[in-house]
């Protein structure tokens, strides 16, 4: 008996327990290849077969690539070749080809694949209305890739639920016209410096804009965040500028996993550099608190005061309210770092980006500029840096700003998730879908904005922005509903203001070595730079000296 057990084990050529670890790890294996299997082929097949159903289709599924590589090469052909001619406008081929190309297949609702990630693309505008208003409980922010949130911080912009309702509460009052209206003289100073710079003689001075108004809108960023802690600010600022550059020099090395918990020297700095944000931070954080300030309105005041304050509604739940939310964290030291990060990031290039595309505009269009230059000289005077009540009044100006967002606008496309299975339009979601909205193509809509869609033309925002368009959700420069820009007052204000103060004084015009290459790196960027000629009017309400100038290479 002994015998044959063990020529039968000898037959299997193991005992029954040596076999049964090899066999574990094999059917383990086996299970992972089914799963890795299931997520990279079975289930993004399942799903475009679900979407196919109710007649969504879009480009092939590819194994785990998705169509990344064909939109990756249709990226690289547009942005090869400048725009032509030189001053159009249908610039939505360019920045999006992958949109534009698929739309003219599939309609205006498709679904590509970011690798094994169903992405489906919307551009309706009642559909856009349920996602960001009437469904927005089951639309939640996406979660952006761990190396972007290291960019743009893991502030208002990334947070969700209880967190995110929490901070943006706190930080609200910052953006109320009366606490921004104190920043003007403020920021009208930062321009006033900057254009006093340029020589104030009859002759041309060449500036690449898109460079030159990152220091207003840096400064006005310092201010909003650090209030009365300006310099301290700035100082705090320089090293997240620094940091920045390490964050986007990981984010081109994407492809290496894990490259960003690397003890590289870059990656060293960039630690040292986190370090020496916080400990500057804790200090002052410290001086401020010495010195409290209850009326601060200034980010960090706001953020200073929530720390030691939270708000009631997140306090532990007694046994009356033990079905309320658990209490959101207190903001705490880390959360004030992330958010200076968050601010810095989304408020500074995305007005910059603004300012770029009007100035840029303006220098197209001079009939345009003469007619803003008109209202400023009118309204504002020739000198000294124009008042609150002066920019409400710049109509013609505001209406200059909101047709560049409709036609540039500094954020392309925005993405939100499904939390749960949802019906949108009458087509079933499953959860974790993601939805592309690609806001420049809404802006580019023929069917929305009319035969003209590709001109410059301001006078469509006569009568406000609701009205612009045969749809009230089709103009979402700065995204819409709860999640809504926090900073739009600001950046419009900003952009107001450096608009006004330039006109006053300068003529502008396309360099001759302006390349129009609109392009979306993170932002709408100008490929080449934004090179204009700037040129004193000695006195600027000298009109005939503007329209000399106004001959322009166009
Ligand atoms: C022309 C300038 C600007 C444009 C076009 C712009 C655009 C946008 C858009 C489209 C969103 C919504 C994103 C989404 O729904 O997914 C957004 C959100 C946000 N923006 Fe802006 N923005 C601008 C200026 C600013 C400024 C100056 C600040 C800060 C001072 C700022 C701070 C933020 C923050 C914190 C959020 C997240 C809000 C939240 O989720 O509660 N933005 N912005």
């Amino acid at each position: 008996m002994e015998d044959n057990k063990i020529v039968q084990e000898d037959m299997l050529g193991c005992s029954w327990k040596g076999c049964f670890l090899p066999l574990a790890i094999l059917w383990a294996s086996i299970m992972i290849a089914l799963k890795v299997l299931d997520l990279l082929w079975w289930k993004p097949k399942r799903l475009e077969e679900h979407f196919a159903e109710q007649g969504i289709r879009g480009p092939p599924y590819r194994f785990f690539v998705g169509c990344v590589r064909e939109m990756v090469s249709m990226i690289l052909e547009a942005s090869s070749k400048p725009m032509a001619p030189r001053t159009s406008h249908n610039v939505l081929p360019r920045v999006l080809p992958f949109y534009h190309h698929w739309k003219k297949i599939y309609g205006s609702t498709f679904l590509i694949w970011f690798g094994p990630t169903a992405r489906l693309t919307v551009a309706d505008p009642d559909l856009i209305r349920e996602i960001f208003l009437s469904r927005s409980d089951v639309f939640e922010r996406y979660e952006s890739h761990p190396l972007v949130r290291q960019l743009e911080g893991e502030g208002l912009v990334s947070l969700r639920g209880e967190k995110w309702a929490h901070h943006r509460k706190v930080l609200k009052p910052t953006f109320h016209m009366e606490n921004l209206k104190l920043l003007i003289p403020f920021i009208g100073k930062t321009v006033l410096d900057m254009v006093e710079k340029l020589p104030a003689s009859g002759e041309e001075v060449e500036v690449d804009v898109s460079e030159w108004f990152q220091t207003v809108t840096e400064d006005a960023i310092t201010r909003t965040a650090f209030g009365r802690s300006y310099e301290d600010g700035k100082a705090i600022f320089q090293l997240q500028t620094q940091q920045i550059a390490f964050a986007a020099d990981a984010f081109r090395k994407v492809f290496i996993p894990g490259y960003r918990f690397l003890p590289t020297r870059k990656n060293k700095n960039s630690w040292k550099l986190e370090k020496e944000i916080k400990r500057s931070l804790i200090g002052l954080i410290g001086r401020r608190k010495e010195q409290p300030d209850g009326d601060a309105k200034d980010l960090l005041g706001l953020m200073i005061n929530a720390s030691s304050t939270p708000d009631v509604r997140y306090r532990a739940p007694t046994a009356a309210t033990s079905k309320t939310p658990p209490p959101a964290a207190a903001i705490t030291v880390r959360d004030i770092v992330e958010e200076c990060k968050t601010f810095f990031f989304a408020g500074k290039q995305t007005t910059s980006n603004l300012l770029t595309w009007t100035t840029v505009l303006l220098a197209m269009h001079q009939d345009w500029q003469e007619r803003a230059r008109e209202e400023v000289l009118r309204v504002c005077g020739p000198h000294g840096v124009p008042s609150r009540d002066h920019l409400a009044k710049l109509k013609t100006v505001g209406m200059i700003l909101y047709e560049t967002l409709r036609l540039y606008p500094p954020a392309v496309a925005t993405i939100r998730r499904a939390k749960t299975e949802v019906e949108l339009g009458g087509r079933r979601i499953p959860r974790g879908t993601e939805l592309l909205i690609p806001i420049m193509a809404i802006h580019h809509d023929a069917t929305l904005w009319g035969d003209d869609v590709a001109q410059f033309n301001p006078a469509r925002f006569a009568d406000g922005a609701s009205r612009a368009a045969r749809h009230p959700t089709a103009f979402i420069p700065f995204g819409l509903g709860a999640r809504m820009c926090i900073g739009q007052n600001l950046a419009l204000l900003e952009a107001k203001l450096a608009v006004a103060i330039i006109l006053q004084r300068f003529a502008l015009r396309l360099a001759p070595t302006y390349v129009h290459a609109p392009t979306a790196l993170m932002l709408l960027q100008p490929q080449y730079g934004a090179p204009l000629l700037f040129r004193w009017l000695a006195h600027p309400s000298d009109r005939s000296a503007a329209a000399a100038h106004s001959e322009s290479f166009l």
